[in-house]
């Protein structure tokens, strides 16, 4: 882009950069070629001039909104489709390119995200290789999603209410909604998009329930889209977000689907209606594995939006006046000398200094607020969270992608281990994203409660994860209710799995050494989740585990990355890396306090550190912004464009309020002035 229109501050930060933006570019997307084709894609698809929009989402109704999106949303679809674009999963992280670039094409959520979220997904990972042979072939007429919670239950998914029952005699599942609670509830595109589902439901064969199993079933007829006899189907209404993701309710009254509809890899239920148990019946909960897993990288790249636009906005406004300096020491430092000979002289001399003075404070332009460091503690960790959820997200995707080969091969050992850390990492993950979005926009001032700011609607996005894929409090649960399992096996001398091994060290050696190094912050988290653990008080030490996980997978692979990349950036990516370690060291000191032996002069010299950190990071802070390389169309934002035009584009965006269409609105005529003319009477 020429620099020709671009704000002359984020000129002038730009300059200073001290590392190469383009270095770290390939290396967010893991590698050049990635970034690359991540660039093609995105040319491709936001050169579709079908997929802009005359007017800004906002400003549409509910359904004008949902219409719009599916418009949309079906090009993007079409396009996947006909394989001009291979949807093909980023082998790195589980995320697809046209995953992200969804953002420059539907401001908030399509209502197609779950059909390829979790309906395709949940067909290639649980149905038998002949019923994915039929499903996922080619030409295959289905749109579906993945129809679990219920009105009454989401938690607990023992509770759900919705039945299938074997009918021997036709071979054929009765699906049936017993009463109001037992309706699906929250499927997106459920309520008007979708012709299929994955219905959970509890199945039932001669009077015995078996627990809760999927089911393939089709609710709309694929010409018409009527919904089907039996079926009972619609939106179910506005939300704080997603207000695009066509999210339904589903009630089915006796409704009959054949037997080979139940997705059958890991159970069976024979013609004659012999149930075939699973080798482990929690193979039937792998999709929110498999879900929870990407979650982790995906609101890496939510914030990595937010902390684009809070920082370039923060380059380029301008707020308060500096603090008046000390005047010079000349010879109004001998005031009380000259007060008693030459009162007169001296105090004009005063005038003159102090009018100097107040001239210069006058003139003097207001700093960028990214020169606050109060504004640098708000946006910097938030950078880092990003790069942090980025790196250990990558991590959790190998991992989770040697689990599951294991699982095919019949190994189901490490299941619970990767159960274990996709919940606490999905619900810390998840949580830290939110608050990190909301600070960006708290950063932004009132500008960032625009929604042309676009930052609203990724707090939307980002903190349903908090919620969706596993409530937050009962993933950490999950999580507690494994750690209790290790300790237990630690303090009888049994061998952990690697991401617990560090109980066994905190039982040998009680409290924890405490040293201001990365490895030292890393060992004080590890003795505050095994302290916490030993004293099994569930309230307490949920997150522990999680923070001590990011800490050492972020810090181990930035070491590695480090010895890879250029000097310049190593310094840069070090930097981010201990600032994230630092700040958590910081805030949670009451925790170090009880588990290690860190003093207060090791907490005033954190302190410091950190201090000196946001100082170091702030020279870089716009081009490590520009390094997450996002499209002006994929932020959506006024305050975050790479030019910085800040002030235009809001007034641009304002002047596109159906309510400037015209000097005077006929509420005026109707409402005001009947009004004014009772005031007068
Ligand atoms: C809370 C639990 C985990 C409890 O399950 P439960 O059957 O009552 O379990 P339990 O009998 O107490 O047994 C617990 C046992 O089961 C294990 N376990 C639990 N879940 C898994 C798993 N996924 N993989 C492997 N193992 C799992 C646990 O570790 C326990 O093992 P243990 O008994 O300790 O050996 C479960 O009910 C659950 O996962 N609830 C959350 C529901 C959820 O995540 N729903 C997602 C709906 S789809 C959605 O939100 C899509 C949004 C996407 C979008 O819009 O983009
Ligand atoms: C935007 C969005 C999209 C969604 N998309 C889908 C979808 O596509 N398909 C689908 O099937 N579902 C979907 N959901 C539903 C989602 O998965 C559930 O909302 C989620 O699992 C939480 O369940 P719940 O709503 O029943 O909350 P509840 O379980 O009722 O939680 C309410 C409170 O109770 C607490 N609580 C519950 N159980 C326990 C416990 N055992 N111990 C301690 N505290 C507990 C929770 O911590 C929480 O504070 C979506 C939800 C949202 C918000």
């Amino acid at each position: 882009m020429s620099e020709v229109n671009i704000n002359e501050d984020l000129v002038k930060e730009r300059k200073k950069c001290t590392f190469d933006v383009e270095e770290l570019i390939h290396l967010v997307d893991g590698g050049k070629h990635n970034t690359l084709e991540r660039k093609k894609v995105e040319q491709y698809v936001l050169s579709i001039k079908e997929l802009k929009d005359d007017v800004p989402e906002e400003y549409l109704s509910h359904k004008e909104r949902y219409e719009n999106s599916v418009r949309k949303g079906s090009i993007l679809f079409m396009v996947l489709m006909k394989g001009i674009l291979e949807r093909k999963r980023n082998k790195d992280e589980g995320i697809s390119y046209n995953y992200k670039i969804i953002n420059g094409v539907v401001k908030d959520v399509t209502p197609f995200m779950l059909h390829f979220g979790m309906f395709l997904p949940t067909l290639a990972s649980q149905a038998s290789p002949e019923q994915q042979r039929e499903w996922l072939k080619k030409g295959s007429q289905m749109i579906g999603t993945y129809a679990q919670t219920e009105l009454g239950h989401g938690t607990f998914l023992r509770g759900l209410e919705t039945t299938a029952t074997y009918d021997a005699d036709t071979e054929e599942f009765i699906i049936h909604s017993p009463n109001l609670t037992s309706y699906k509830w929250w499927p997106g595109g459920l309520a008007q998009t979708v012709n299929h589902c994955i219905v959970m439901a509890q199945l039932y064969i001669k009077g015995k329930n078996h627990g809760i199993h999927p089911f393939l079933v089709q609710i709309r007829d694929i010409e018409t889209h009527m919904p089907l006899p039996g079926i009972k189907v619609g939106d179910i209404g506005p939300k704080l977000g997603f207000q695009t993701a066509n999210n339904g309710f589903l009630g089915f009254d006796n409704y009959r689907i054949p037997r080979m509809n139940m997705l059958m890899k890991n159970s069976q239920v024979l013609k004659d209606g012999t149930y075939v148990k699973a080798k482990n019946d929690k193979l039937t909960y792998g999709t929110m594995v498999f879900v929870r897993v990407t979650i982790v990288a995906d609101v890496a790249y939510e914030l990595a939006r937010a902390a684009t636009i809070a920082v370039r906005y923060a380059a380029v406004r301008h707020q308060s006046k500096p603090k008046p300096n000390e005047p010079e020491p000349q010879i109004l430092d001998y005031l009380t000398q000259q007060h008693k000979l030459f009162i007169a002289v001296s105090t004009s001399h005063a005038f003159r200094i102090v009018g100097r003075w107040l001239w210069s404070t006058y003139t003097k332009p207001e700093p960028q607020i990214l020169d606050y460091v109060t504004q640098q503690h708000k946006l910097f960790i938030a950078v880092s969270t990003s790069h942090a959820f980025r790196i250990v997200g990558r991590w959790l995707w190998s991992t989770y992608t040697k689990v599951v080969a294991d699982i095919r091969h019949g190994n189901m050992d490490h299941l619970p281990e990767l159960h274990a850390l996709a919940c606490c990492l999905k619900a810390v993950c998840s949580k830290d994203a939110s608050v990190c979005v909301e600070q960006c926009r708290f950063a932004c001032g009132g500008h960032g409660y625009m929604q042309s700011s676009n930052l609203p609607i990724i707090y939307g996005i980002v903190t349903a994860t908090v919620t969706y894929e596993g409530e937050h409090t009962v993933m950490l649960l999950q999580t507690a209710r494994y750690l209790v399992k290790a300790y237990k096996q630690a303090s009888e001398g049994k061998s952990l799995t690697p991401t617990v091994a560090y109980m066994a060290k905190y039982l040998k050696n009680g409290s924890h050494c405490w040293q201001n190094t990365p490895e030292g912050i890393i060992g004080g988290f590890q003795a505050v989740a095994a302290g916490k653990t030993k004293e099994a008080c569930e309230s307490l030490f949920r997150h522990a585990h999680a923070r001590a996980v990011l800490c050492e997978m972020f810090w181990k692979e930035i070491q590695r990355i480090s010895s890879t990349v250029s000097p310049s950036l190593a310094i840069v990516l070090e930097q981010l890396a201990e600032l994230y370690l630092k700040y958590w060291a910081l805030e949670k000191r009451g925790d170090m306090l009880m588990y290690s032996n860190i003093t207060k002069e090791d907490i005033s010299s954190l302190q410091r550190r950190y201090v000196e950190l946001l100082a170091l990071i702030r020279p870089n802070a716009v081009g490590i912004v520009d390094a997450f390389d996002i499209r002006d169309e994929i932020l959506c934002s006024t305050l975050g464009a790479y030019d910085g035009r800040v002030y235009e584009r809001l007034m641009e965006e304002a002047m596109k309020s159906p309510l400037n269409k015209e000097p005077v609105n006929q509420s005026f005529h109707k409402y005001i002035k009947p009004l004014l003319i009772q005031a007068k009477l």
